[in-house]
């Protein structure tokens, strides 16, 4: 369904992704390993459009989406969740859900939503800045259900997260990704995280895919290799 082909992204004279190539289908989660600067980020911003790409494709179900701005690819059925959750600070946490809604369907926050984090509903009027690491985790992820995306997209969300929180947010993920049908790709550096979530592990290195396998067959310290320095 998601289809990236041979993906380059440099900043200036640096070229950070190279020849990125992987397919994510309808429903399945991706995660994707690598030690701190290895390119998740970089790859993950020009999924999304944050960050044009130097030369290669990314198609989700057949449209062509490098060129398109940002917000088109939203429409298109992408979302992210940014690594830091880069939530509104002074904006209460349903003005916060309610930011992602401007290219999606609802007006007010879907029930779901609330269904699946009772946390947000409880704090629906309190300040975004107010909630703990965890709670604005759920809030980034909350935002960026809100468009009904295809594909959500997030970027090391165990970042600064306790271990009893990350559990529960894996286990949300899980649930809603079954009920709304949507796909994953994540970056992480967590690999107990990973397990509880992924379908297929991509391991990058340098800025290129090094490693490919499904969880059944996962050669849990090969990854850890890569993982540690
Ligand atoms: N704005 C930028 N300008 C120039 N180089 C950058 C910029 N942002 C990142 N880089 C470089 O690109 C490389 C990949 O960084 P990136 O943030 O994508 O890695 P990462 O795997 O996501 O790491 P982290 O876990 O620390 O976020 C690193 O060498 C980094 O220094």
């Amino acid at each position: 369904m998601l289809e990236v082909q041979r993906l380059n992204v440099a900043y200036r004279e640096s070229h950070v992704i190279k020849d990125v190539s992987f397919a994510v289908a309808e429903r399945e989660s991706v995660a994707i390993m690598g030690r701190n600067g290895m390119g998740k980020t970089t790859l993950l911003k020009s999924l999304i459009g944050m960050l044009p790409a130097r030369s290669g494709s990314i198609r989700l179900r057949g449209t062509e989406l490098s060129g398109l701005r940002g917000h088109a690819r939203v429409r298109q059925g992408l979302a992210f969740v940014p690594q830091g959750r880069m939530i509104f600070p002074a904006l209460t946490v349903e003005q916060n859900i309610l930011t992602g809604t401007e290219y999606s369907r609802y007006r007010a926050v879907p029930d779901y939503i609330y269904a699946c984090f009772p946390v947000l509903r409880d704090m629906r009027n309190r300040r975004g800045g107010n909630l703990s690491g965890g709670q604005q985790q759920m809030l980034a992820i909350a935002r960026a259900l809100v468009s009904d995306p295809r594909v959500l997209i997030l970027d090391e969300p165990t970042e600064g997260i306790q271990p009893s929180i990350i559990k529960d947010i894996a286990r949300t993920l899980n649930t809603l990704r079954k009920e709304r049908g949507f796909a994953i790709v994540v970056s992480e550096q967590m690999l107990s995280f990973a397990l509880d979530l992924a379908d297929r592990f991509l391991v990058i290195d340098g800025g290129r895919i090094v490693h490919e396998e499904a969880r059944e067959t996962l050669d849990q310290e090969k990854v850890r290799s890569f993982l540690t320095v």
